[in-house]
């Protein structure tokens, strides 16, 4: 079957390239597709040369549904909608997470994303959608599981005061981290921590919000989580280790070119447990699946982070999708892809 493939050549230049795609495992057609600030690395080309040089020409985007079209096995009907695991692990571990495994590959970032007519993919990388789900959300159920995978982590780690929670960074993975929280943890008191009123004033869910720049010298959070990553992150860790109660535990999930220099004379005195959090498995994605499906103020609450949806057809389009992306400063930007 004729495959085209959108690749990102160099920064801000995708190519189409026509392949053959053999009809094994499962073939789906991605009908919607979100971008991540990691794909957004790529397109403007703000990683380092040698990884840009490693890494592409690779299509992006991991952060996708679609339907499928053909299953070797008969198990999926056609049209059936699933959500594409992005992560491809390449063997069974019984201890370390899919996510971890150095061996995995994950979509977008070590070979090619979903920007495809079709995908072929393994039928354990598919989840099936519910049939009402607002598909405009369902197109970054990826950045979802992300944070119900670190959520999952912390309620293994931290230990069992869970008064108040703090999450910085008021960003797209900021309020779904929060949201899943509460979601997750409706009892628990949570503080959210941004450098915009606007942005912090869509956390509505949360007990109380601060603009970094005002935090009260008191102010004391049982365990918090960095969602900011970039140039941002050490200010935000170096808060957190400030604002921590002792022997709290703080989840790392934001990306940084650079290292971060930390305070680990702090960390020791108040005894903290740092961990980081990155990416997901297909338990994260059963998990966020059946929320969607139990939970409807959880995904009417999601909506709001629906930012622009655009139709793309062309690779003119797919440029203006990424150029639209850049200029907004909150909320996702979906691509409904008609190729
Ligand atoms: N661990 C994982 O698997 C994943 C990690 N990520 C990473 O998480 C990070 C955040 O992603 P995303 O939410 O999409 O990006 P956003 O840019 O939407 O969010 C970051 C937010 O943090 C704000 N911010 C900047 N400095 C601070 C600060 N000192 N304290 C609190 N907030 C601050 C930013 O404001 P402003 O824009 O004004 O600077 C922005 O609103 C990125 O690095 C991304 O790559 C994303 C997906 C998965
Ligand atoms: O967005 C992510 C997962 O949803 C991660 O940030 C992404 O996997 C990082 O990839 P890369 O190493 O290519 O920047
Ligand atoms: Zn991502």
């Amino acid at each position: 079957m004729l495959n085209a493939v959108y690749r990102l050549v160099a920064p801000r230049r995708f190519e189409v390239e026509f392949t053959e795609i053999e009809l094994h495992n499962v073939i789906v057609r991605p009908t919607h597709l979100s971008i991540c600030r990691a794909d957004q690395r790529y397109y403007q080309g703000t990683r380092p040369a040698e990884v840009l040089a490693k890494k592409l020409p690779m299509a992006l985007i991991h952060e996708g549904i679609g339907q499928v079209v053909y299953d070797e096995a008969g198990e999926f009907q056609p049209g059936q909608r699933v959500v594409m695991i992005p992560n491809t692990p390449t063997e069974p571990d019984t201890v370390i997470a899919e996510n971890y495994l150095r061996s995995s590959r994950f979509r977008a970032s070590g070979f090619d994303g979903f920007m495809q007519d079709y995908v072929e993919m393994g039928r354990d990388r598919l989840v099936c959608l519910p049939p009402d789900i607002d598909l405009r959300v369902a197109a970054f159920t990826e950045l979802i599981t992300v944070s119900v995978h670190a959520i999952s982590r912390f309620d293994r780690i931290a230990h069992s005061r869970r008064e108040r929670v703090g999450i910085w960074g008021d960003g797209n993975l900021g309020y779904i981290t929060a949201l899943l929280f509460h979601t997750m943890f409706p009892g628990v008191e949570l503080s959210i921590f941004g450098v915009d009123e606007n942005k912090l004033a869509d956390f509505a869910f949360a007990e109380e919000t601060y603009l970094v720049k005002d935090i009260p010298k008191d102010l004391v959070v049982d365990h918090a989580f960095e969602c900011v990553g970039g140039n941002g992150a050490q200010m935000a860790i170096d808060q957190m280790i400030d604002h921590i109660a002792p022997e709290g535990t703080m989840a790392l999930l934001g990306v940084s070119e650079n290292h971060v220099p930390i305070n680990t004379r702090m960390v020791l005195e108040k005894g903290l447990r740092l961990f980081g959090s990155s990416r997901s498995g297909r338990e994260d994605f059963v998990r966020t699946v059946s929320l969607f499906a139990e939970n409807r103020e959880l995904v009417g609450n999601l909506q709001n982070l629906i930012g622009s949806v655009i139709e793309v057809g062309s690779i003119a389009d797919m440029k203006e999708a990424f150029e639209t992306d850049i200029r907004r400063a909150f909320g996702k930007t979906v691509m409904v892809w008609k190729n």
